[in-house]
């Protein structure tokens, strides 16, 4: 039986932990998905590898391929393009595999237009003070930045509203797991099988 693979799109308010629990997804083994390697812009950081944390290109290059209709969405974050490649994603889903991306919101709502069928997964904070702490700790903001962030963050849980599931980012173990549960389950969606029976149905009455 051929069935086309699923899209599923992690995503979520800035600092809420999307980066950290998508590498606690990926570092377990027997994942039936696989992550999808977004296009950016910003510098590579120390311990980055080109083509498995991004694929680093310059704004040149990443416009080329907005031009070109190569990206399946995009969004410009603290000055930087960051997107999804296209084609890697259609082939996946050609040859019926699932493809996972971790996306900002703005990225994500890009895609639920495009792919209505997809599993969208929030990832929210406890609370918004355990986020407001988490940025503080990642120490990559002062506090007129972080400030920022947090009036940022309140108009992306509103957009909660969009998803299929939230998933509270409590314990990263936890959230990773809870997040494998939801894939899990939706492989059994009834729409994934209905298209495929429906032209077996039609090569059987011939
Ligand atoms: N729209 C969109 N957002 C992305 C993509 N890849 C990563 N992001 C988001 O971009 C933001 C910044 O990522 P990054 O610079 O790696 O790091 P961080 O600041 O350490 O989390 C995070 O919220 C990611 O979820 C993508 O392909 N598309
Ligand atoms: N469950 C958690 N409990 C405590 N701290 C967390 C948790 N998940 C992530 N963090 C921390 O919060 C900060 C933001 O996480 P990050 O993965 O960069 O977020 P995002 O990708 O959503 O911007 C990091 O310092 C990270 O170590």
């Amino acid at each position: 039986m051929v069935k086309k693979g699923m899209l599923i799109v992690l995503s979520g308010p800035s600092g809420v932990g999307k980066g950290t629990v998508r590498k606690e997804i990926f570092s377990q083994e027997g994942n039936n998905f696989d992550y999808s390697i977004s296009m950016t812009t910003r510098k590579m950081r120390e311990g980055e590898v080109n083509g498995r944390d991004y694929h680093f290109v310059s704004k040149e290059e990443f416009e080329e391929e907005i031009a070109t209709g190569g990206m399946l969405e995009y969004a410009k974050y603290v000055d930087n393009y960051y997107g999804t490649p296209l084609k890697y994603v259609n082939e996946m889903l050609e040859n019926g595999k699932d493809v996972f991306l971790e996306i900002e919101v703005s990225g994500a709502m890009q895609v639920r237009e495009k792919c209505p069928d997809g599993l969208f997964i929030f990832l929210t904070p406890p609370d918004l003070m355990e986020l407001r702490q988490r940025i503080i700790n990642r120490g990559t903001d002062d506090l007129e930045t972080i400030d920022k962030r947090m009036k940022k963050a309140v108009d992306e849980i509103e957009m909660m509203q969009n998803y299929d599931y939230a998933v509270v980012n409590d314990q990263v173990v936890n959230a990773a797991e809870k997040i494998k549960t939801i894939i899990r389950a939706e492989r059994w969606r009834v729409k994934r099988f209905l298209p495929d029976y429906k032209k077996q149905l039609g090569d059987v009455l011939k």
